[in-house]
């Protein structure tokens, strides 16, 4: 896959089928659009490009960073995995707002991007005031493009969208997310030390500091997860939040107890899949308490996960 930063950068010599879209997350709506595309591609003998954007549009006309449930990096790495020859990675800015439909159609998607055709959500507009659309290409492009349209995906009739499944997110609702993202929501970072207090009440943790600053977090509290270092994969138990029983005001930490494991992993990437909600933060009044309440929750993943095992 080859990526380009710019229209200017663009180098493409074949026939194109072409997608646009944000894909923050590369949930189950955002893979049938791209397989969509890959279909097309192949049926006709295309190659297959996509031009997504490297911030959220919401940026544009918020004014502020929002949190993304992909990341540019991560989002590229994702898209490595599927079978697409060119991404086109743009900031969503206010020259992108302020071009026309037909510009953006014939200046770039055409002739920039040789396409022959588009395929789109069932929702997709872009260019200035959201003018291009199927309907616009089908009415002013017929005879050098075609317009492919994909349909709604669904969840127990909820529209699939990045926005639910931040909702769900947000809610600590992680196995509804799952649904909609076809796998696990999953953060990723380096292990960085804490204040060694873990080891001393039995539960080492290790302390995760994020791979990306606008990462879109889900709601804090203890969660079970799948944790992957680089000795393997393993279940963990996770804690996201303020640890108001040591009364000290450090932000918020992130950080995993991994069950079965012993070992130095200072300094190591280390990524959690969210699996469930446990339960929300508290505050202790000694260690003792909060132990106690740690064993607690190690005995509910075990059950948990016991039943997992025996449905499957
Ligand atoms: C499963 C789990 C649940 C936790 N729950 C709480 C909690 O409810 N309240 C709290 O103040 N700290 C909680 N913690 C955080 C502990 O306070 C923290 O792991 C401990 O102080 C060790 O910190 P250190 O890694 O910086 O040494 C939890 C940690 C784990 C692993
Ligand atoms: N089961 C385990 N889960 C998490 N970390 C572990 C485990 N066993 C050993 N470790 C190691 O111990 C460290 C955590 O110990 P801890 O006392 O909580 O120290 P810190 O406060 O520096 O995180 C981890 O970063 C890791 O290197």
């Amino acid at each position: 896959m080859k990526c380009f930063y710019s229209f200017d950068t663009v180098e493409i010599a074949d026939s194109t089928a072409v997608t646009i879209g944000m894909f923050d997350g590369l949930h189950i709506g955002h893979l049938k659009v791209l397989e969509g595309c890959v279909s097309v591609s192949k049926s006709k003998s295309l190659k297959t490009c996509v031009i997504t954007f490297s911030n959220h549009p919401a940026d544009h006309f918020t004014g502020k960073r929002n949190e993304l449930l992909m990341p540019m990096q991560e989002k590229i790495q994702a898209f490595e995995g599927l079978a697409i020859d060119y991404l086109v990675i743009l900031p969503f800015n206010s020259y992108l707002v302020e071009m026309p439909a037909t510009h953006f159609i014939q200046d770039l998607i055409i002739q920039k991007l040789k396409a022959k055709s588009v395929v789109l959500g069932y929702d997709n507009h872009f260019g200035k005031n959201r003018e291009g659309s199927i309907s616009y290409i089908q009415t002013n492009y017929a005879s050098e493009l075609e317009a492919v349209s994909i349909d709604v995906a669904k969840v127990d009739d909820i529209i699939v969208s990045s926005s639910q499944i931040k909702k769900y997110l947000s809610e600590g609702q992680v196995s509804k997310a799952k649904e909609m993202l076809g796998h696990p929501y999953a953060i990723s970072g380096t292990v960085v030390h804490g204040n060694q207090n873990g080891r001393k009440i039995g539960f080492p943790t290790a302390n995760m500091s994020l791979n990306a600053d606008n990462k879109f977090i889900p709601q804090l509290g203890v969660y079970l997860v799948q944790v992957e270092v680089e000795s393997g994969s393993y279940y963990g138990l996770t804690n996201m939040g303020y640890r108001p029983t040591l009364n000290k005001d450090e932000g918020i930490h992130i950080e995993t107890h991994i069950l079965g494991f012993d070992g130095d992993i200072y300094g190591q990437p280390i990524s959690l899949k969210f699996i469930e909600k446990i339960r929300s933060e508290k505050r202790f009044d000694s260690f003792d308490e909060l132990k106690n309440q740690i064993a607690a929750d190690l005995a509910w993943a075990k059950l948990f996960l016991a039943q997992i095992h025996i449905a499957s």
